[in-house]
């Protein structure tokens, strides 16, 4: 599509429309379902209402705008609705967007991109059929963007991974004798705390849990549990013991007796998480890197150095340089490289796979002359 080709397709109020249905969207929890925003335009494109969507078992955006419509007594019939996301076509928790759209009088609409979710799919086509004007595409790279992890998720039908390790500059989780609390600055904790919130379920061995037993609630600096609570996932074959703290008092606890991480992530995505945290410890962090099921690292590196200890991988069956696994610097959410008081966290996500070049096997490659 030519630069002319966007400019006709979609009027400055559309754009207008759609960044403030972005901005709705974030409003609304990360969770299971992914965030929305819609906004709804008269023919003068004024903005009349916005609406997005809280959270699963909420109303969607589009039910949201509308029924704010109904509230104030607005007419929205022959106007413009903006929305991130393909409305949907399906009745779940709540009913289908396709007929509060119709059943609003709306009479064309723009959406940023295909909802790649079966059972909700197709709505565009439905509204066509409806007589409604339909187009889609404005601002598809930021809506891509705005819901990275649940795109993903939905389309490899398992949670978004993020892996989390909080180690010294020489690569330790632990000091010799088990202990561990803590190698992070209190800045690096607080932004782990606020990681927790964003997340759907945060996942440690049953190792972990015995030596730390960990809470692996999302709180505040004060200690307090604060926001959105992550379930809490124990991967390992023994029990979890009666009295361990991550069984907690809410029963948002859950046993994956498995040490496949595929499984796991199975086990998980059946429960409606659509995005995970892998906090550790060793054994863990490695099988998921082993596995190739990893998204996202954020390492939490601090100026320290123990020099014998837990190291944060115990071997990810990698014996030759030309077969290591590559990652790139990811700049959203905060950055590549942060600086949290003494530590600096590292972001990073895969480098796709078909990007690498193809390399010399070790021992068809040539032996090093010097240079680099
Ligand atoms: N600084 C940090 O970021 C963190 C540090 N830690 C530290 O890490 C240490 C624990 O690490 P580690 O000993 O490696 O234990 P893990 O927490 O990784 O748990 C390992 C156990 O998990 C089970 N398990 C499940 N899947 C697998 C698998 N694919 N491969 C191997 N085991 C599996 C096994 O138990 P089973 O017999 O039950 O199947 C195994 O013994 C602690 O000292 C803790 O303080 C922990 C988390 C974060
Ligand atoms: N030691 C360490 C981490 N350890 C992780 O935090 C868990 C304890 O969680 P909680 O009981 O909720 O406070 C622990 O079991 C391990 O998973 N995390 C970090 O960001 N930095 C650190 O230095």
């Amino acid at each position: 599509m030519t630069p002319v080709d966007t400019v006709t397709a979609f009027s400055n109020a559309e754009t207008a429309a759609m960044d403030a249905a972005l901005n709705a969207a974030l409003k609304g929890p990360r969770g299971a379902n992914p965030l929305v925003g819609a906004v709804v335009i008269d023919a003068e494109g004024h903005q009349l209402v916005t609406g997005y969507h809280r959270g699963a078992g909420t109303p969607h955006a589009e039910a949201d705008a509308i029924s704010q419509a109904a509230a104030a007594g607005l007419d929205l019939s022959g106007c413009t609705m903006v929305i991130t996301l393909e409305p949907c076509d399906h009745r779940g928790r709540t009913g289908p967007c396709t007929q509060a759209i119709i059943g609003a009088g709306i009479e064309d609409v723009v959406y940023a991109v295909d909802d790649p979710h079966d059972p909700a799919a197709g709505g565009a086509a439905t509204l066509r059929e409806a007589g409604i004007r339909v187009r889609s595409g404005l601002a598809a790279v930021e809506a891509l963007e705005l819901n990275r992890q649940w795109f993903l998720a939905v389309a490899a039908h398992r949670p978004f991974v993020t892996l989390h390790i909080a180690q010294t500059l020489d690569s330790r989780i632990a000091a010799e004798d088990g202990t561990s609390q803590w190698i992070s600055s209190p800045e690096s904790l607080a932004d782990n705390h606020g990681l927790r919130r964003r997340i759907d379920a945060i996942l440690v061995g049953t190792q972990t849990v015995l030596v730390d037993n960990p809470r692996l609630t999302a709180r505040d600096a004060l200690g307090a549990t604060s926001g959105k609570q992550p379930l809490r996932a124990v991967m390992g074959l023994r029990e979890i013991p009666a009295d361990a703290a991550i069984r907690g008092d809410d029963g948002h606890v859950l046993h994956l007796p498995t040490r496949d991480p595929q499984e796991a992530l199975s086990l998980l995505y059946a429960e409606g998480i659509r995005h995970v945290m892998v906090e550790g410890g060793s054994r863990i962090l490695s099988s998921f890197l082993a596995s190739g099921l990893v998204d996202e690292l954020i390492v939490y590196l601090a100026p320290t150095l123990l020099g014998s200890g837990t190291p944060a991988l115990n071997g990810l069956g990698i014996t030759t340089l030309a077969d290591a696994r590559h990652w790139e610097w990811d700049t959203s959410d905060g950055g590549a490289v942060l600086t949290l008081g003494r530590d600096l966290r590292l972001h990073l996500r895969p480098e796709p796979i078909e990007a690498l070049e193809p390399q010399p096997s070790r021992t068809a490659a040539e032996p090093a002359m010097g240079g680099y």
